[in-house]
């Protein structure tokens, strides 16, 4: 991938997007094009089809999509069904017109089976039944996913797909109910901290296990793929360690300074109860993660973004 080559990155503005694009032109990439969705609905076929005809991009990273946590896939089902059917179809045949020399569409850890067999290898999609509070984006995900594998089969396109595990870092989504794990938890406690209250509320048992990845470090396993990589199969991107809802509560209480107490809310959704994903392959491409759960963590709270946002807890920006 020449340092001049035209590249699209589609949701710049995401965590995974803005992640991107800052390790795109860390390492020289100088021709970005970017759009923001209000400049460019990707569920908009004539739009999308005029914006590939003027700008012609060589390559192509989609890191735009509707994405939530748990609470927000089992409520906005059709949302997260057709706007990401909407998105991917567009941009996919788009890309196969304009002949795009290279695709990277994210697919995601939980698109797998519910009861995958753990470690999950890439092999068990569409192996067993999917989780059910997220199975209208899984589906959308897993169509996203066989697109890409038949323009490569139909037409000759170097659409590459990779699963990403659950992510965090810099431009997180803290919304209080339509968050990830992570950020909400973090938001949870930081807000307990600076407010003094005396519990916080956790979702679920407690006992489902997450894998965690930094998405600078996914950012970093991105580019490598797209310059070492040209597979039809998919490729899993994690760290291979997981832990429990209720070690990453303790993990976040002692980070923030949380002394309060945990509440676990039986009555919300524990969702799949592991889904830790086998990364031998993508270590087999010569990739590691080298940013640490811990780490990372301490790297948001030390964040200027994590600063300004809970400057002011009562008005805190992290909505
Ligand atoms: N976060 C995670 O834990 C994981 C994420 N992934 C995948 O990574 C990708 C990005 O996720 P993430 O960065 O977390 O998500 P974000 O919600 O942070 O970003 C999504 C981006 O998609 C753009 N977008 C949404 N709808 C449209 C639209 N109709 N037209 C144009 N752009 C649109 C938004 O653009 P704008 O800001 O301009 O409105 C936004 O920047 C997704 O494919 C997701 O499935 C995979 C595994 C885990
Ligand atoms: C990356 C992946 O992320 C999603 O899958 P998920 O990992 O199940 O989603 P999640 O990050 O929201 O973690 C949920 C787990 O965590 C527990 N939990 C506790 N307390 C809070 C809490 O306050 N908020 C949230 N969201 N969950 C909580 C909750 O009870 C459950 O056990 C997919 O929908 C899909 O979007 C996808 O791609």
């Amino acid at each position: 991938m020449e340092l001049d080559a035209k590249i699209y990155v589609a949701g710049h503005r995401g965590m995974v997007g803005a992640a991107l694009l800052r390790r795109l032109q860390r390492a020289g990439y100088h021709n970005l094009i970017t759009r923001t969705s209000q400049e460019l609905d990707l569920r908009d076929q004539a739009a999308v089809e005029d914006f590939f005809a003027l700008e012609q991009p060589a390559y192509v990273l989609l890191a735009a999509a509707k994405v939530g946590g748990i609470m927000a896939n089992n409520t906005y089902r059709a949302d997260f069904l057709y706007d990401n059917l909407m998105i991917q179809s567009n941009v996919l045949r788009e890309s196969q017109r304009q002949g795009v020399r290279k695709l990277l569409f994210l697919g995601s850890s939980c698109i797998y089976p519910r009861l995958a067999p753990q470690p999950i290898r890439e092999e068990h999609l569409l192996t067993g039944p999917l989780e059910p509070t997220n199975e209208p984006y899984a589906i959308a995900k897993i169509a996203g996913l066989k697109l890409c594998e038949a323009y490569r089969a139909q037409h000759g396109c170097n659409f590459i797909t990779v699963m990403p595990t659950n992510l965090y870092g810099p431009g997180d989504n803290y919304d209080s109910r339509n968050s990830h794990v992570l950020p909400a938890l973090l938001r949870k406690f930081s807000e307990a901290v600076a407010l003094g209250l005396p519990r916080v509320p956790v979702w679920g048992t407690g006992t489902p296990r997450r894998e965690f990845l930094h998405v600078d470090d996914l950012a970093d396993a991105c580019l490598h793929l797209l310059l070492h990589y040209d597979g039809a199969e998919p490729v899993n991107i994690g760290t291979g360690r997981d832990i429990s809802i209720q070690e990453l509560a303790d993990l976040l209480a002692e980070l923030t300074g949380y002394a309060g107490e945990i509440l676990f809310d039986f009555s919300k959704p524990d969702g799949t109860p592991r889904k830790l994903l086998d990364v031998s392959k993508l270590h087999g491409l010569g990739w590691q993660h080298s940013i640490g759960l811990r780490e990372g963590i301490t790297a948001v709270l030390q964040s200027a973004e994590w600063q300004r946002a809970t400057a002011r807890p009562e008005l805190n920006a992290l909505a």
